[in-house]
């Protein structure tokens, strides 16, 4: 939609072949309304759950049950944007979203986020099963009523609480596949949960000034930084074992057991690291936070490698090679 459209201007009638061609921004802006990057790992996350399931699912529909998963996480995004929209607008890092710098309209934006919802949901239960697509459907209403909404700009536990419709994907695999809950993916489901607040806590260590500008209620800005260098160092002790549980439940091999003890010790140091980086007396750093970028950096490479060993684990040990 050009501008002149979106103030409510009559179209043109005639559109020169010049203009005609496809407004590849635009379409860019439409893309960039489901989040796109950082909902790479919540697919990735779904499609692990949906791989160390055991049964069969027929591949075309264990691809569209991956599909839904990744339309309806970024159709989340969507109403997630559509909400914070004035927000975002007063953030350095969101100000150019779409319908925060106003290139697309609030109204248009909601209903793409509603109507992909609303399909990915459908699809799934038609392609998988019901119980498949309630899970996803509670995702979605999570992340946008209980974490959006109710406690984002209320406390600095909104992460934590609300940051549990990250980890429901693995479970969505998993379902899509057996039609019920197991162990495997309630584990998968806690590893995720407890990494979230490390991951997250440590982009907030640099990226304070954001929340602050726009009112929003983040551990550093609430509580200091001192206190949550604290917090994902406590977050990290709890992830790191839980990251094993898997293997010390017969549930995994020792390869993914490995993996894990290795990624729970790196992610130990990078906590360690963060809590003890040189800083004023109320934790702000003095270099630039460089310890909390690397965290920060090391979370994503974490939960992918751990992800991915499980899945080479489960591959290793039903092929028989191990
Ligand atoms: C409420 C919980 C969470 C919050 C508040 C949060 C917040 C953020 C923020 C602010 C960024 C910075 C970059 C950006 O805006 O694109 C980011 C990056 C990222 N997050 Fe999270 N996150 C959360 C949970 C998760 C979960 C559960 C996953 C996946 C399982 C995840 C995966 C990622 C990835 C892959 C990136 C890197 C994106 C890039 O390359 O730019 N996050 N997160
Ligand atoms: C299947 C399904 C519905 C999955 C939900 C996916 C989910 C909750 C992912 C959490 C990751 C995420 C986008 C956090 C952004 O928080 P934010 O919105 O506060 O970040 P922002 O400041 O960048 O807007």
């Amino acid at each position: 939609m050009s501008d002149l459209m979106r103030r409510g201007a009559t179209a043109p009638l005639a559109v020169s072949p010049l203009h005609a061609t496809t407004d590849w921004s635009e379409l860019r802006d439409w893309f960039a309304l489901l989040k796109p990057r950082v909902m790479t790992l919540v697919v990735f996350s779904g499609l692990v759950g949906l791989l160390v399931a055991p049964g069969h699912i027929h591949p075309v529909l264990g691809a569209v049950a991956i599909l839904c998963i990744a339309v309806g996480a970024g159709a989340a995004g969507c109403i997630n944007m559509w909400y914070e929209r004035d927000i975002d607008a007063l953030m350095r890092r969101t100000a150019r979203r779409p319908m925060a710098a106003g290139r697309i309209a609030p109204e248009a934006g909601l209903a793409y986020g509603v109507i992909l919802a609303g399909l990915s949901v459908a699809l799934m239960g038609l392609a998988t099963n019901w119980a498949a697509a309630g899970w996803l459907l509670g995702s979605i209403l999570f992340y946008v009523l209980i974490y959006t909404v109710w406690l984002k700009r209320r406390t600095p536990q909104n992460i934590v609480i609300g940051g549990a419709a990250g980890a429901f994907p693995p479970i969505i695999g998993w379902v899509a596949v057996t039609g019920h809950l197991d162990v495997l993916p309630l584990i998968l489901f806690a590893i995720v949960f407890a990494w979230t607040p490390p991951h997250f806590w440590s982009l907030s260590l640099w990226a304070h000034e954001d929340y602050e500008r726009a009112g929003v209620p983040m551990l550093p800005v609430v509580a200091g930084a001192r206190e949550t260098r604290r917090q994902i160092m406590l977050y990290t002790v709890v992830l790191a074992p839980l990251g094993l549980l898997p293997t010390l439940l017969g549930l995994a091999g020792w390869v993914y057991g490995v993996y894990a003890i290795s990624l729970g010790a790196g992610f130990l140091f990078h906590a360690w690291r963060v809590l003890r980086e040189p800083q004023d007396a109320t934790g702000v750093s003095l270099v630039r936070d460089a310890a909390a970028r690397a965290a920060f950096r090391f979370s994503l490479l974490h939960l992918a490698g751990l992800l991915g060993a499980l899945t080479l684990d489960h591959w290793l040990r039903t092929t028989g090679i191990l």
